[in-house]
Protein backbone atom coordinates (compact mmCIF):
# COMPACT_ATOMS: atom_id res chain seq x y z
CA UNK A 1 0.00 0.00 0.00
CA UNK A 2 1.07 3.57 -1.11
CA UNK A 3 1.26 5.58 2.34
CA UNK A 4 4.01 8.67 0.97
CA UNK A 5 2.90 12.23 1.42
CA UNK A 6 4.69 15.32 1.16
CA UNK A 7 3.91 18.47 2.63
CA UNK A 8 5.95 20.98 0.90
CA UNK A 9 5.38 24.90 2.21
CA UNK A 10 6.78 27.73 -0.23
CA UNK A 11 6.64 31.52 -0.06
CA UNK A 12 3.28 32.85 -1.70
CA UNK A 13 4.81 35.88 -3.29
CA UNK A 14 8.67 37.01 -3.95
CA UNK A 15 9.05 39.87 -5.38
CA UNK A 16 13.03 40.92 -6.43
CA UNK A 17 14.03 44.01 -8.32
CA UNK A 18 14.62 47.56 -8.25
CA UNK A 19 13.29 49.94 -5.40
CA UNK A 20 10.41 46.86 -5.12
CA UNK A 21 10.86 47.79 -0.96
CA UNK A 22 8.35 50.91 -1.73
CA UNK A 23 6.23 48.15 -2.84
CA UNK A 24 6.28 46.13 0.43
CA UNK A 25 2.56 47.10 1.20
CA UNK A 26 0.92 46.07 -2.06
CA UNK A 27 2.97 42.67 -1.30
CA UNK A 28 1.07 42.68 2.37
CA UNK A 29 -2.19 43.04 0.46
CA UNK A 30 -1.44 40.27 -1.83
CA UNK A 31 -1.43 38.01 0.56
CA UNK A 32 -4.13 38.89 2.60
CA UNK A 33 -2.54 40.20 6.14
CA UNK A 34 -3.60 42.70 8.01
CA UNK A 35 -3.43 44.45 11.12
CA UNK A 36 -0.15 46.08 13.31
CA UNK A 37 2.93 44.29 11.84
CA UNK A 38 6.30 44.24 14.23
CA UNK A 39 9.05 44.32 12.39
CA UNK A 40 11.68 42.32 13.56
CA UNK A 41 14.91 43.61 12.12
CA UNK A 42 18.89 45.02 13.28
CA UNK A 43 20.75 47.94 13.52
CA UNK A 44 22.14 48.53 10.58
CA UNK A 45 18.87 47.11 8.15
CA UNK A 46 16.51 49.33 10.35
CA UNK A 47 17.89 52.05 9.14
CA UNK A 48 18.24 50.77 5.54
CA UNK A 49 15.12 49.04 5.37
CA UNK A 50 13.13 48.45 8.33
CA UNK A 51 12.22 52.44 9.00
CA UNK A 52 11.24 53.25 5.26
CA UNK A 53 8.97 50.01 5.42
CA UNK A 54 7.51 51.47 9.43
CA UNK A 55 7.38 54.61 7.57
CA UNK A 56 5.09 53.28 4.88
CA UNK A 57 2.66 52.09 7.12
CA UNK A 58 2.29 54.92 9.35
CA UNK A 59 1.37 56.97 6.39
CA UNK A 60 -1.37 54.58 5.92
CA UNK A 61 -2.20 55.18 9.43
CA UNK A 62 -0.66 51.96 10.81
CA UNK A 63 1.32 52.28 14.13
CA UNK A 64 3.78 49.12 13.42
CA UNK A 65 5.84 47.78 15.93
CA UNK A 66 9.67 48.02 15.64
CA UNK A 67 11.68 44.95 17.84
CA UNK A 68 15.70 45.44 17.07
CA UNK A 69 17.72 42.39 17.88
CA UNK A 70 21.89 42.23 18.63
CA UNK A 71 22.28 38.80 18.74
CA UNK A 72 20.29 35.67 17.08
CA UNK A 73 19.68 33.93 20.47
CA UNK A 74 16.16 32.23 21.91
CA UNK A 75 16.21 34.90 24.30
CA UNK A 76 15.50 37.49 21.14
CA UNK A 77 12.92 35.34 19.73
CA UNK A 78 11.04 35.17 23.07
CA UNK A 79 11.43 39.20 23.42
CA UNK A 80 10.16 39.19 19.68
CA UNK A 81 7.11 36.61 20.77
CA UNK A 82 6.43 38.94 24.37
CA UNK A 83 6.25 42.26 22.17
CA UNK A 84 4.14 40.38 19.44
CA UNK A 85 1.81 39.12 22.11
CA UNK A 86 1.78 42.81 24.59
CA UNK A 87 1.07 44.48 21.16
CA UNK A 88 -1.28 43.01 19.44
CA UNK A 89 0.48 42.55 16.19
CA UNK A 90 -0.82 40.20 13.67
CA UNK A 91 2.02 39.23 11.77
CA UNK A 92 5.33 39.61 11.26
CA UNK A 93 8.13 41.33 9.09
CA UNK A 94 11.93 40.12 9.24
CA UNK A 95 14.19 42.66 7.87
CA UNK A 96 18.30 42.15 7.45
CA UNK A 97 20.05 39.41 7.25
CA UNK A 98 20.17 36.04 8.39
CA UNK A 99 19.90 36.92 12.11
CA UNK A 100 16.81 39.27 12.32
CA UNK A 101 15.19 37.32 9.29
CA UNK A 102 15.68 34.08 11.48
CA UNK A 103 14.25 35.44 14.73
CA UNK A 104 11.03 36.58 13.13
CA UNK A 105 10.63 33.42 11.61
CA UNK A 106 10.84 30.97 14.29
CA UNK A 107 8.80 33.57 16.59
CA UNK A 108 6.11 33.47 13.78
CA UNK A 109 6.16 30.11 13.75
CA UNK A 110 5.39 29.82 17.91
CA UNK A 111 3.04 32.59 17.18
CA UNK A 112 1.07 30.88 14.28
CA UNK A 113 1.05 34.14 12.16
CA UNK A 114 2.37 35.28 9.09
CA UNK A 115 5.63 36.91 8.78
CA UNK A 116 7.20 38.30 5.60
CA UNK A 117 10.45 38.13 4.60
CA UNK A 118 12.84 41.68 3.58
CA UNK A 119 16.49 40.81 2.91
CA UNK A 120 19.03 43.21 3.24
CA UNK A 121 21.80 41.60 2.07
CA UNK A 122 22.32 38.55 -0.22
CA UNK A 123 24.31 36.83 2.52
CA UNK A 124 22.68 33.24 3.32
CA UNK A 125 19.93 31.30 1.84
CA UNK A 126 17.72 31.17 4.68
CA UNK A 127 15.90 34.04 3.04
CA UNK A 128 13.10 32.02 1.35
CA UNK A 129 13.67 28.51 2.98
CA UNK A 130 11.57 26.49 5.81
CA UNK A 131 14.25 26.36 8.22
CA UNK A 132 15.26 28.64 10.84
CA UNK A 133 18.51 29.15 12.55
CA UNK A 134 19.00 30.61 16.10
CA UNK A 135 21.85 29.08 18.69
CA UNK A 136 20.43 27.22 21.47
CA UNK A 137 22.43 26.19 23.86
CA UNK A 138 25.09 23.66 22.04
CA UNK A 139 22.38 23.29 18.56
CA UNK A 140 23.59 25.50 16.54
CA UNK A 141 21.48 23.70 12.84
CA UNK A 142 18.40 25.18 11.71
CA UNK A 143 15.09 23.36 12.19
CA UNK A 144 11.84 23.15 10.59
CA UNK A 145 9.70 26.55 10.67
CA UNK A 146 7.43 28.08 8.51
CA UNK A 147 8.57 29.82 5.65
CA UNK A 148 7.44 33.56 4.83
CA UNK A 149 4.27 33.88 3.21
CA UNK A 150 6.20 36.70 0.73
CA UNK A 151 9.52 37.97 0.79
CA UNK A 152 10.25 41.79 -0.98
CA UNK A 153 14.05 42.04 -2.27
CA UNK A 154 15.14 45.29 -2.98
CA UNK A 155 18.21 44.91 -5.42
CA UNK A 156 19.42 48.24 -4.93
CA UNK A 157 19.63 47.89 -0.83
CA UNK A 158 21.19 44.66 -1.98
CA UNK A 159 23.59 46.02 -4.11
CA UNK A 160 24.81 48.24 -1.70
CA UNK A 161 24.74 46.22 1.16
CA UNK A 162 28.84 45.76 1.60
CA UNK A 163 30.55 43.26 -1.25
CA UNK A 164 31.66 40.57 1.40
CA UNK A 165 28.02 39.99 2.37
CA UNK A 166 27.21 38.93 -1.10
CA UNK A 167 29.99 36.90 -1.48
CA UNK A 168 29.31 34.84 1.64
CA UNK A 169 25.29 34.50 -0.03
CA UNK A 170 27.28 32.99 -3.29
CA UNK A 171 29.94 30.88 -0.88
CA UNK A 172 26.44 29.19 0.67
CA UNK A 173 25.35 27.98 -2.87
CA UNK A 174 28.37 26.79 -4.01
CA UNK A 175 28.43 24.77 -0.89
CA UNK A 176 25.56 22.85 -2.17
CA UNK A 177 28.08 20.88 -4.05
CA UNK A 178 29.05 19.13 -1.34
CA UNK A 179 25.91 19.06 0.52
CA UNK A 180 24.26 17.28 -2.05
CA UNK A 181 27.50 14.92 -2.55
CA UNK A 182 27.06 13.88 1.41
CA UNK A 183 23.09 13.75 0.87
CA UNK A 184 23.59 11.07 -1.48
CA UNK A 185 26.28 9.37 0.31
CA UNK A 186 23.99 9.16 3.40
CA UNK A 187 21.31 8.03 1.02
CA UNK A 188 23.44 5.38 -0.18
CA UNK A 189 25.08 3.89 3.16
CA UNK A 190 22.17 4.84 5.81
CA UNK A 191 19.23 4.68 3.71
CA UNK A 192 18.16 8.96 4.43
CA UNK A 193 15.15 10.06 2.70
CA UNK A 194 16.38 11.83 -0.58
CA UNK A 195 14.90 13.51 -3.17
CA UNK A 196 16.28 13.67 -6.63
CA UNK A 197 14.12 17.15 -7.38
CA UNK A 198 15.52 18.73 -4.51
CA UNK A 199 18.48 17.54 -5.09
CA UNK A 200 19.18 18.59 -8.55
CA UNK A 201 17.36 21.76 -8.27
CA UNK A 202 20.23 23.08 -5.25
CA UNK A 203 22.78 21.41 -7.73
CA UNK A 204 21.65 23.09 -10.52
CA UNK A 205 21.65 26.69 -8.47
CA UNK A 206 25.12 26.45 -7.64
CA UNK A 207 26.16 25.43 -11.33
CA UNK A 208 24.60 28.70 -12.71
CA UNK A 209 26.07 30.94 -9.86
CA UNK A 210 29.16 29.50 -11.21
CA UNK A 211 28.75 30.17 -14.55
CA UNK A 212 27.61 33.49 -13.97
CA UNK A 213 30.60 34.46 -11.49
CA UNK A 214 31.72 37.32 -14.05
CA UNK A 215 29.00 38.90 -13.76
CA UNK A 216 28.63 39.17 -9.89
CA UNK A 217 30.42 42.20 -9.56
CA UNK A 218 30.21 44.69 -6.08
CA UNK A 219 27.59 47.77 -6.61
CA UNK A 220 25.60 46.05 -9.62
CA UNK A 221 21.92 45.31 -9.48
CA UNK A 222 21.73 43.09 -11.36
CA UNK A 223 25.06 41.38 -9.49
CA UNK A 224 22.44 41.04 -6.46
CA UNK A 225 19.56 40.43 -8.68
CA UNK A 226 21.23 36.71 -9.79
CA UNK A 227 22.78 36.35 -6.52
CA UNK A 228 19.33 36.76 -4.83
CA UNK A 229 17.39 34.05 -7.29
CA UNK A 230 19.97 31.49 -6.31
CA UNK A 231 19.48 32.37 -2.48
CA UNK A 232 15.88 31.93 -3.29
CA UNK A 233 16.02 28.43 -5.33
CA UNK A 234 18.44 26.88 -3.00
CA UNK A 235 15.83 27.82 -0.39
CA UNK A 236 12.79 26.17 -2.31
CA UNK A 237 15.04 23.38 -2.23
CA UNK A 238 15.06 23.03 1.19
CA UNK A 239 11.00 23.36 1.16
CA UNK A 240 10.87 21.15 -1.43
CA UNK A 241 13.46 18.26 0.72
CA UNK A 242 11.58 19.32 4.19
CA UNK A 243 14.81 19.32 5.36
CA UNK A 244 18.16 21.34 4.71
CA UNK A 245 19.92 18.77 3.69
CA UNK A 246 20.39 20.02 -0.28
CA UNK A 247 21.99 23.05 0.79
CA UNK A 248 24.00 21.58 4.20
CA UNK A 249 26.06 18.80 4.69
CA UNK A 250 29.57 18.48 6.40
CA UNK A 251 30.61 21.45 5.08
CA UNK A 252 28.13 23.40 7.37
CA UNK A 253 28.61 21.19 10.30
CA UNK A 254 32.35 22.24 9.90
CA UNK A 255 31.20 26.19 10.23
CA UNK A 256 28.95 25.15 13.27
CA UNK A 257 31.73 24.03 15.07
CA UNK A 258 33.83 27.37 14.46
CA UNK A 259 30.60 29.30 15.27
CA UNK A 260 30.47 27.46 18.63
CA UNK A 261 34.62 27.49 18.83
CA UNK A 262 34.77 31.21 17.90
CA UNK A 263 31.63 33.12 17.51
CA UNK A 264 31.74 35.97 14.74
CA UNK A 265 34.89 35.51 13.55
CA UNK A 266 34.17 35.02 10.41
CA UNK A 267 30.75 34.76 8.39
CA UNK A 268 28.53 31.84 7.83
CA UNK A 269 29.01 31.90 4.02
CA UNK A 270 32.83 32.39 3.81
CA UNK A 271 33.25 29.81 6.85
CA UNK A 272 31.13 27.02 4.75
CA UNK A 273 33.06 27.79 1.56
CA UNK A 274 36.41 27.20 2.88
CA UNK A 275 34.72 23.92 4.88
CA UNK A 276 33.26 22.63 0.95
CA UNK A 277 37.13 22.76 -0.44
CA UNK A 278 38.30 20.34 2.81
CA UNK A 279 34.91 18.28 1.98
CA UNK A 280 35.22 17.61 -1.56
CA UNK A 281 39.15 16.77 -1.19
CA UNK A 282 37.18 14.24 0.90
CA UNK A 283 34.60 13.11 -1.39
CA UNK A 284 37.06 13.37 -4.41
CA UNK A 285 40.92 13.37 -3.00
CA UNK A 286 43.21 14.84 -6.04
CA UNK A 287 40.98 13.97 -8.54
CA UNK A 288 37.72 15.14 -7.34
CA UNK A 289 36.37 18.87 -7.72
CA UNK A 290 37.50 20.29 -4.67
CA UNK A 291 39.73 22.91 -6.86
CA UNK A 292 36.70 23.70 -9.21
CA UNK A 293 35.59 24.99 -5.71
CA UNK A 294 38.18 26.43 -4.41
CA UNK A 295 38.61 28.66 -7.93
CA UNK A 296 34.84 29.49 -8.27
CA UNK A 297 34.81 30.78 -4.74
CA UNK A 298 38.22 32.75 -5.20
CA UNK A 299 36.90 33.91 -8.79
CA UNK A 300 33.72 36.18 -6.48
CA UNK A 301 36.17 36.62 -3.42
CA UNK A 302 34.83 34.46 -1.28
CA UNK A 303 37.68 33.21 1.11
CA UNK A 304 39.76 30.23 0.34
CA UNK A 305 41.93 30.01 3.38
CA UNK A 306 41.98 29.87 7.23
CA UNK A 307 43.85 33.17 7.55
CA UNK A 308 41.25 34.81 4.72
CA UNK A 309 38.69 33.35 7.49
CA UNK A 310 40.59 35.81 10.05
CA UNK A 311 40.62 31.93 11.55
CA UNK A 312 44.21 30.31 13.21
CA UNK A 313 44.94 26.97 11.50
CA UNK A 314 44.56 24.73 14.60
CA UNK A 315 40.77 26.08 15.07
CA UNK A 316 40.32 25.04 11.83
CA UNK A 317 41.62 21.40 12.61
CA UNK A 318 39.71 21.19 15.58
CA UNK A 319 36.63 22.48 14.25
CA UNK A 320 36.96 19.57 11.60
CA UNK A 321 37.96 16.88 13.58
CA UNK A 322 35.39 17.39 16.38
CA UNK A 323 32.16 18.31 13.96
CA UNK A 324 30.76 15.39 13.00
CA UNK A 325 29.43 14.80 16.71
CA UNK A 326 27.19 18.21 16.35
CA UNK A 327 24.38 16.94 15.03
CA UNK A 328 22.71 13.72 13.85
CA UNK A 329 23.46 13.87 9.88
CA UNK A 330 25.75 11.26 8.41
CA UNK A 331 28.37 12.57 6.07
CA UNK A 332 31.42 12.37 4.62
CA UNK A 333 33.33 13.01 8.06
CA UNK A 334 31.39 9.53 9.17
CA UNK A 335 32.28 8.84 12.90
CA UNK A 336 34.87 11.73 12.40
CA UNK A 337 38.45 12.76 11.40
CA UNK A 338 41.64 11.48 13.41
CA UNK A 339 43.17 15.37 13.95
CA UNK A 340 46.30 14.74 12.28
CA UNK A 341 44.32 13.34 9.07
CA UNK A 342 41.90 16.63 9.57
CA UNK A 343 45.31 18.76 9.46
CA UNK A 344 46.70 16.67 6.38
CA UNK A 345 43.45 17.70 4.77
CA UNK A 346 44.09 21.45 5.53
CA UNK A 347 47.16 21.69 4.21
CA UNK A 348 46.27 19.51 1.22
CA UNK A 349 43.76 21.54 0.16
CA UNK A 350 45.80 25.44 1.01
CA UNK A 351 43.34 26.23 3.73
CA UNK A 352 46.23 26.02 6.32
N1 LIG B 1 17.30 29.55 8.07
C1 LIG B 1 18.08 29.08 7.12
O1 LIG B 1 17.69 28.25 6.28
C2 LIG B 1 19.47 29.59 7.04
C3 LIG B 1 19.96 30.39 8.03
N2 LIG B 1 21.23 30.89 7.96
C4 LIG B 1 21.67 31.70 9.09
O2 LIG B 1 21.82 33.04 8.67
C5 LIG B 1 22.84 33.67 9.44
C6 LIG B 1 23.86 34.29 8.52
O3 LIG B 1 23.28 35.38 7.89
P1 LIG B 1 24.03 36.80 7.84
O4 LIG B 1 23.22 37.65 6.92
O5 LIG B 1 25.47 36.59 7.56
O6 LIG B 1 23.90 37.31 9.35
P2 LIG B 1 23.52 38.72 10.03
O7 LIG B 1 22.07 38.96 10.02
O8 LIG B 1 24.21 38.68 11.34
O9 LIG B 1 24.18 39.82 9.08
C7 LIG B 1 25.57 39.95 8.99
C8 LIG B 1 25.97 41.41 9.11
O10 LIG B 1 25.51 42.14 8.00
C9 LIG B 1 24.97 43.39 8.43
N3 LIG B 1 24.05 43.84 7.40
C10 LIG B 1 22.91 43.28 6.94
N4 LIG B 1 22.43 43.97 5.89
C11 LIG B 1 23.29 45.01 5.68
C12 LIG B 1 23.36 46.07 4.74
N5 LIG B 1 22.45 46.19 3.76
N6 LIG B 1 24.38 46.96 4.83
C13 LIG B 1 25.32 46.83 5.80
N7 LIG B 1 25.32 45.84 6.71
C14 LIG B 1 24.32 44.94 6.64
C15 LIG B 1 24.37 43.08 9.77
O11 LIG B 1 24.25 44.29 10.50
P3 LIG B 1 23.80 44.35 12.04
O12 LIG B 1 25.06 44.12 12.82
O13 LIG B 1 23.25 45.69 12.22
O14 LIG B 1 22.81 43.24 12.22
C16 LIG B 1 25.42 42.10 10.34
O15 LIG B 1 26.46 42.81 10.95
C17 LIG B 1 23.47 32.58 10.30
O16 LIG B 1 22.94 32.68 11.60
C18 LIG B 1 23.04 31.30 9.61
O17 LIG B 1 22.97 30.21 10.49
C19 LIG B 1 22.03 30.65 6.89
C20 LIG B 1 21.58 29.88 5.85
C21 LIG B 1 20.28 29.26 5.86
O1 LIG C 1 22.70 27.22 6.35
C1 LIG C 1 21.87 26.44 5.93
C2 LIG C 1 21.77 26.12 4.49
O2 LIG C 1 22.60 26.95 3.73
C3 LIG C 1 20.99 25.74 6.87
O3 LIG C 1 21.65 24.60 7.23
P1 LIG C 1 21.70 24.02 8.69
O4 LIG C 1 20.47 23.15 8.81
O5 LIG C 1 22.96 23.24 8.72
O6 LIG C 1 21.68 25.14 9.67
ZN1 LIG D 1 24.19 27.90 4.87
Amino acid sequence: MFEKSTWIRLPRNVVVGHEVLGRTLEVVDDVHLSGRPLLVTSPTPRELAADPIAAQFEERGIDPLVVTVETASFDAVEEVIAEAEAGDAAYLVGVGGGKPIDIAKMASDHLGMGFLSVPTAASHDGIVSNRGSVPDGDTRHSVAAEPPLAVVADTGILANAPWELTTAGCADIISNYTAVMDWRLANRLKNVEYSEYAAALAEMTAEILVDNADLIRPGIEESAWIVTKALMSSGVAMSIAGSSRPASGAEHLFSHQLDRLVPGAALHGHQVGVGAIMTAYLHGGDRGIWTDIRDALASIDAPTTADELGIDADTVVEALSTCHAIRDRYTILGDGMEEEAARQVARQTGVI
